[in-house]
């Protein structure tokens, strides 16, 4: 169990998983992780009409993995052995049976791209920043964010976010075809029925239907081979001078 993963359902017909963590920046520890996927388990069962993904606190989404726990001195079996669940917890997001968005109420750094990414759609406060910054660290995705990336928008745009590592703001995250709007901290409430108001208007056979197209179209089930050889790969990078070096300069609380 973790305190730090918070489930709320509303009356309107939609469930919320809430990182709740922000003296972190919602980063993901491993013990986080096994509560965040027993619950989307949970979640696949209820009469849902929409499943949101957001953090707690202004200032971060998620900043990914925690670096406590994904830290450089784990051998590559051992980074594979921490990384694979999230894998596994973000492919079965991305297989959700109803709509789901990422509600991104601050920034997001490494895997929490990666996590916004399993999403279907992403809206993000506007002072928000993303960056998949896993290759300024020497690595690379580790949780098969990267080739859900490439299912999400446009190829050449997947590599450059991807290659790149650079932090993008709103309205550049936007022309990529990552972002699909943002939200006003001052109106949130109001945005967030806006943004979940054409799925809540239907019936849940449709949003199922509608879900299930655009599953069959985007989230093969080959996709899951992608995401594990994805990991095997961050694995593989785990030890290397650059990464130990990045690291270093991050305090172990
Ligand atoms: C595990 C692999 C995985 C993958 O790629 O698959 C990854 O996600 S790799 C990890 C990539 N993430 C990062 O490198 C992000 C690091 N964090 C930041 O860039 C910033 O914290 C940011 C932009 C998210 C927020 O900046 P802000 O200035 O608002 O906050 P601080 O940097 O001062 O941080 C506050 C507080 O939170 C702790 N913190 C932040 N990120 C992490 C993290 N990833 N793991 C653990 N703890 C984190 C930070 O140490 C500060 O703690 P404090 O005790 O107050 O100093």
């Amino acid at each position: 169990m973790s305190e730090y993963v918070k489930w709320d359902i509303y009356d309107q017909g939609y469930g919320m998983i809430t990182l709740h963590r922000p003296e972190r920046r919602n980063a993901l520890s491993l013990d986080m992780i096994e509560e965040f996927h027993r619950l989307l388990w949970e979640a696949r069962d209820l009469d849902l009409k929409a499943l949101v993904i957001t953090g707690a606190g202004t200032q971060a989404f998620c900043a990914g993995g925690d670096l406590n726990d994904f830290h450089a001195g784990l051998s590559s079996q051992e980074a594979f052995s921490a990384l694979y669940p999230m894998k596994e917890a973000l492919y079965e997001l991305s297989r959700f049976p109803v709509p789901t968005i990422a509600l991104l109420n601050g920034h997001a750094r490494g895997g929490g791209c990666e996590l916004a990414t399993a999403c279907d759609f992403r809206y993000a406060a506007e002072a928000s920043t993303i960056g998949f910054v896993q290759g300024e660290l020497g690595i690379s995705p580790g949780w098969g964010g990267g080739a859900l990336l490439y299912q999400r928008i446009h190829p050449l745009k997947a590599y450059e976010m991807l290659v790149q590592s650079r932090i993008y703001d709103t309205e550049e995250a936007i022309q990529t075809g990552w972002l699909q709007g943002t939200i006003r901290e001052e109106t949130i409430a109001e945005d967030i029925d806006d943004i979940l108001q054409p799925f809540l208007s239907k019936n849940i056979d449709q949003v199922k239907h509608f879900k299930q197209q655009y599953v069959k179209q985007q989230i093969p089930i080959s996709l899951s081979a992608d995401m594990d050889d994805e990991v095997r790969r961050c694995s593989n990078l785990w030890g290397n001078d650059q990464h130990k070096e990045a690291l270093k300069g991050y305090k172990k609380s």
